[in-house]
């Protein structure tokens, strides 16, 4: 198969290039599929294969085979012999449990909105593929290998962002992967390498012929949390880059204050022991060891300091206590979130070993809705934080000497520096903080006759969260460029200068020199970062920046130690 090629200008709008950059193959069935696992799918267009398990491979087929069986002896299954949901009490023939499932598609052919980036779709194709490995759900391998096939050339259904409860799992969104699988008609249509075409012309392109659904197999792939759960790995895995970030703004922001690393004592965090606090508190004497432009006070000094308070205001001295429960809580959706990629979503479940089926409901995405709330609610927090530096970074009267607004050449009367900028800053953190609101906690909806007369909303949310990330991703680029400012100008207070690779600490350098080559503009002794206002289009800098940012460039790769431990501290 051809490497697949989705350059980043045939790429929908807000998703992630392609880059084909993952030689990786991941393994669907071999065992648990971790975030970054999916992600190297979803994003990097890594291959997958099936796994070789024999055991697995014939639990898959004995599935089927139980749903064979149940349809010719007229056995009451639901959505097997019976019509679906609120309509469960119908019963349908076995001639007619065919057509059941291929209606199916039909009925469901209701999203509405703009289509879902690609790096959504491809992870729920994975997810669903994942999810049917097990043999708990009665489907054909020829349909789970199809999802595989799509993946590993390119080929990526549409999907609408509007038409799910998160109830039933994302049926209607599930609907589109399935209709285009199978090719059912040609209103289905994908996206083929850049490419947009109708479903039945890409089975053509990729030699498959299109497929009737047996008993069962609709209902199997359209009843579960696979898109959901496909937008949240994305969702996690770009908010720890978000997190990552966060922590190494904050360590810029410490040194452009001159603020102390005394807060991140050991000693502290050993009395107040949880793992975020802990993780932050060390994260930040890492990051400031070496730094010429902190006050050093591990040894316990503390010296007053004639109009400046002996320590720091609480958006430096408490910022391990303010970040733990972030971290923790960001920690503890990615578990979840991967307990959900490896489950089997749909209903009814088939247990081959004992010959039955269980009806149940494992495509409720509660744990997805409620996750992707508590995510955006941290991404809020995680701005506050941000906004509250920058508001200590420009105000003269607390920013231990700087300029007001960071304003790189006084000289000049006219020159308001960073104003403009912070209003900007200031007019993003509010949205992010007003979608950290909970959805999953609204509307009963009672849809589908009261059979779905609870739903998690999981879908939305889950939109909802990459909304967020994606307004955080430029909310950062504002705080980054305040925070390379600041140690440009704390450079010159402290060494007459203003080229700040020689005075930061050794673990912040990358960050700020990422950032300088981002936005082109390299370091000097005669010049900070912004001189005059009139020098720069600021907010060029600031869409390079979070452009780099949201396609894990250079910023992103400056930031991976921190990275890394953060995911260490769920092992
Ligand atoms: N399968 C759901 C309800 C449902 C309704 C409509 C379509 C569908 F695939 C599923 C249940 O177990 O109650």
């Amino acid at each position: 198969m051809d490497a697949i090629r989705l350059s980043k200008s045939t790429v929908r709008q807000n998703s992630f290039p392609f880059l084909n950059s993952s030689d990786a193959t991941v393994i669907v069935g071999d065992r648990n599929l971790t975030i970054e696992e999916v992600i190297s799918v979803a994003r990097y267009g890594a291959q997958v294969r099936l796994t070789d398990d024999l055991e697995k491979l014939a639990n898959v087929q004995a599935s089927c085979d139980f749903i064979h069986h149940a349809v010719e002896s007229g056995d009451p299954i639901y959505g097997v012999t019976t019509g679906f949901g609120g309509m469960a009490n119908v019963v349908i023939s076995p001639e007619s449990a065919a057509l059941l499932q291929n209606n199916l598609m039909w009925y469901h052919k209701v999203g509405a909105g703009k289509k879902l980036p690609l790096a959504d779709v491809r992870a729920a194709m994975l997810l669903r593929a994942n999810s049917h490995i097990t043999g708990a759900s009665g489907i054909r391998l020829e349909l789970i290998k199809r999802m595989l096939v799509f993946l590993n050339a390119g080929v990526t259904p549409d999907i609408c962002e509007f038409g799910s409860i998160g109830a039933s799992g994302d049926l209607t969104p599930l609907a589109y992967i399935t209709g285009a699988l199978i090719g059912l008609n040609s209103s289905y249509t994908v996206d083929f390498n850049g490419e947009e075409m109708d479903a039945l012309t890409a089975l053509k392109k990729l030699g498959l012929e299109p497929l009737q659904l047996l008993p069962k197999e609709g209902l199997a792939m359209m009843n579960g949390t696979s898109v959901m759960t496909g937008i949240a790995a994305n969702c996690v895995q770009s908010t720890r880059i978000l997190l990552a970030l966060s922590v190494a703004t904050h360590a810029l922001a410490i040194q452009g204050l001159s603020g102390t690393n005394q807060s991140f004592h050991p000693f502290i965090h050993k009395l107040k022991p949880h793992s975020g606090q802990v993780w932050t508190a060390s994260q930040m004497l890492d990051l400031l060891a070496g730094s010429h432009l902190i006050r050093d006070e591990l040894d316990g000094s503390h010296d007053y300091r004639n109009e400046h308070p002996i320590q720091d205001r609480y958006s430096l001295r408490c910022l391990a206590q303010y970040m733990g429960p972030i971290v923790d809580g960001i920690e503890e959706i990615a578990k979840q979130v991967e307990i959900e990629i490896n489950s089997v979503t749909d209903n009814p479940l088939i247990d081959v070993e004992n010959q039955a089926s269980y009806h149940g409901g494992n495509f409720l995405g509660q744990y997805i809705g409620v996750g992707m709330d508590r995510l955006r609610y941290y991404i809020g927090m995680l701005a506050k934080h941000l906004d509250v530096q920058i508001a200590y970074l420009v105000a003269p009267e607390f920013n231990n000497g700087l300029s007001p607004s960071l304003v790189g050449n006084q000289q000049r009367r006219v020159n308001m520096g960073l104003k403009g900028l912070q209003i900007t800053g200031n007019s993003i953190m509010p949205l992010l903080t007003f979608y950290g609101n909970s959805i999953a906690d609204r509307y009963a909806t009672h849809a589908e006759q009261y059979n779905q007369n609870i739903n998690s909303q999981g879908f939305a949310s889950a939109n909802l969260a990459r909304t967020s990330v994606e307004v955080f991703q430029q909310y950062m680029a504002v705080a980054l460029i305040f925070a390379v400012q600041s140690v440009d100008l704390r450079t010159y207070t402290i060494a007459g200068h203003y080229d700040a690779r020689t005075t930061l600490s050794p673990a912040t350098r990358d960050l700020y020199m990422a950032v300088r080559n981002v936005v082109e503009r390299s370091p000097s002794e005669e010049r900070p970062y912004i001189w005059d206002d009139n020098e720069q289009a600021l907010d060029l800098h600031i869409s390079k920046i979070a452009d780099d940012i949201a396609h894990g460039g250079e910023i992103v790769t400056a930031v991976s130690r921190i990275l890394s431990s953060f995911q260490e501290i769920r092992k």
